[in-house]
């Protein structure tokens, strides 16, 4: 079944993991089962034991024989839990294993559009708020809810002996107290469910923040930052408060009721023997007993509270989590066989999820030609960057089709259309890892040698040989170790490994020094050989060996054309690279 099945349905999401732990679970159940029935019976073998020294010595049943009862009961309660514990310490482990990784396999699976709506702090803390939450219930559930209810049949059958009537009492009072707990436990989830959603909250301000410090840093945010942290935490800490207080609430409410019992069931034991319907162990057993019961029924209502909260957080982070995947391969996909790399707008209409069907193309329609290098232009918001993401199929179109080598995008399998692509984007992402396997990442299956030839012709291989590890230099988060300049030649390394026929270059906005644009430039002019080339340009100076220009409005074409035709019409491509040259020219002087 599919993971987005399970969405609103946390107890099958638990079988889910239980079931193909099943043998393991069996075990561990058993064993709890077997330990908490000898566990019970050793207060039985207590009432036999005070019987038996309750008789002169040499009549009635031996002393001994109720010592070799208790003994044996007790190494058998010892034995069967620690047989539970040893396989759970197994089992649990590996369903939290399971779990983690199906729920980063089903998160990765989203699109772009899913991240850009979401911090990625709230879903990695939800990924490991599921992950906790299923191995606390687990434990809870074996530890804390089945030996309470298993002990409370056991001492109530055990008590009949002792007198029916006060057994069917002690199992009235026994539902009753387990019934009132549950739902007053059950209403407090609102209040748990709060402050799963704050403490998420924290989590995703939290790595937003960090992950922005220089950005912080930079507008003298930090004071301001920490104040708003202060009242997100602030929000947190009432919530979880709140949480907390109502389970001291329900924990002291039992506790009166449990004192109360006690006293009552003492009292009526006492009473027994002294009209001579009960023995001493009798009353031993009935204290033990009742007390074990009342004391139970607090073990599962804390539990059941316990559960109930973490039941709340892994709801909640299901619901996050398994949301289903907005892309995935058209029933008919079939793989893209790239041939020259031919890219086809046909009518393209998009407006992007939750814009109020505010549209940025609307039947726009264009024609690249295999082996062409085509600039998009056009001012900020006019619609090159979701071009690009069009064409990557990051979001689906509403209108029209966009066609590679005469093969509609949507019917192609995600796999051979990430193949037909190699991507130099504007900021320049890399992993923080080796640069090695940073290179490598355009082709996992590359040698050391060749992931050194694209370096080479990314013209890296100077810079690299200076860093002391070399290629096993490890780049820092996002690649904080490296210098602008070094970072994009490591990204067109890596796109040069992929060696795919249709290249998108996002041209980074910043400006380098020259000797670095001057590295970029060629690394950039031998990466776009022989393949079909788009790229968004920043600069227009940058585009002038291009083969043609597109310039974009609103999400319309309005000009088409080679660099020196349309500067020679004098359009809206000429008026933006006057100003450009006006620009430098200024800075210049
Ligand atoms: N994720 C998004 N959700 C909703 N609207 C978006 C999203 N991304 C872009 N837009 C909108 O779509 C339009 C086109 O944006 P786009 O980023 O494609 O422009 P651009 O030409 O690449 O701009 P820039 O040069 O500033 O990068 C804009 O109106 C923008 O506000």
């Amino acid at each position: 079944m599919p993971l987005t099945e399970y969405r609103h349905r946390p107890l099958a999401f638990f079988a889910r993991y239980i079931a193909r732990h099943a043998v393991a679970h069996a075990v561990i159940l058993l064993a709890v089962l077997g330990a908490v029935a000898f566990s019970v019976s050793t207060q039985y073998g207590v009432k036999f034991l005070v019987d038996s020294l309750s008789q002169e010595p040499g009549q009635g049943k031996s002393p001994w024989l109720a010592f070799t009862v208790l003994v044996s009961f007790v190494a058998a309660d010892n034995l069967l839990w620690r047989v539970a514990s040893w396989v759970a310490s197994y089992a649990f482990v590996n369903v939290t294993g399971d779990l983690r990784s199906e729920l980063f396999r089903h998160l990765t699976g989203h699109s772009p559009g899913y991240f850009a709506d979401r911090l990625p702090g709230v879903l990695t803390s939800r990924i490991t708020a599921t992950s906790n939450a299923v191995f606390q219930i687990e434990n809870m559930f074996v530890w804390n809810v089945l030996p309470p209810c298993v002990a409370t049949v056991g001492a109530i059958s055990f008590l009949t002996m002792v007198s029916v009537k006060m057994a069917a009492v002690l199992i009235v009072i026994a539902a009753v107290v387990m019934l009132a707990m549950f739902h007053i436990a059950a209403a407090g989830r609102p209040l748990h469910h709060k402050f799963a959603n704050k403490a998420a909250a924290v989590d995703g301000e939290m790595v937003d923040v960090i992950g922005n410090m220089a950005l912080v840093r930079a507008f003298g945010g930090t004071a301001r930052e920490h104040s708003r942290f202060d009242m997100t935490v602030a929000e947190e800490m009432t919530a979880r408060r709140r949480s907390l207080q109502y389970l001291e609430k329900l924990r002291l409410t039992h506790a009166l009721v449990v004192v109360v019992m006690t006293l009552v069931l003492l009292a009526w034991a006492i009473t027994l023997w002294e009209e001579k319907q009960a023995t001493a162990g009798d009353v031993v057993l009935v204290c033990t007993l009742g007390l074990s019961v009342l004391s139970a029924t607090r073990d599962l209502a804390v539990a059941l509270v316990d559960v109930t909260q973490h039941m709340a957080r892994l709801t909640e982070a299901l619901a996050t989590l398994l949301s289903p995947h907005d892309m995935h391969d058209h029933p008919e996909a079939s793989a893209l066989v790239p041939n020259g790399a031919r890219v086809t707008f046909e009518n393209v209409t998009f407006g992007y999820p939750g814009s109020g069907g505010k549209l940025v193309f609307n039947g726009f329609n264009a024609e690249i030609e295999p082996g062409q290098r085509v600039g998009l232009v056009g001012r900020s918001g006019s619609g090159k960057s979701t071009l690009v993401g069009l064409m990557q199929r990051f979001y689906r179109v509403q209108g029209g089709r966009i066609l590679i080598d005469g093969h509609d995008i949507a019917k192609a399998t995600e796999t051979s259309l990430r193949n037909a692509i190699a991507i130099v984007p504007q900021d320049t992402a890399l992993l923080n890892r080796t640069l090695m396997e940073n290179i490598r990442y355009g082709r996992p299956d590359a040698t050391d040698e060749e992931v050194w030839e694209a370096a080479t012709a990314a013209r890296c291989r100077s810079f690299i040989e200076n860093l002391p590890e070399g290629l096993e230099t490890v780049v820092g988060d996002r690649g904080v170790k490296l210098s602008g300049g070094q970072r994009q030649r490591i990204a067109i390394a890596r796109a040069f490994l992929k060696n795919a026929p249709l290249l998108i270059l996002d041209e980074a906005t910043s400006a380098l020094d020259s000797d670095s644009e001057e590295a970029i430039r060629q690394a950039l002019e031998s990466l776009m050989a022989g393949r079909t080339v788009i790229t968004i340009a920043h600069r227009l100076s940058t585009l002038r060996n291009f083969d043609r220009i597109l310039v974009l409005e609103g999400g319309k074409m309005i000009e088409d054309g080679a660099p020196e035709a349309l500067m020679r019409s004098r359009g809206v491509y000429y008026d933006l690279v006057t100003r450009e040259l006006g620009r430098l020219s200024e800075q210049a002087a």
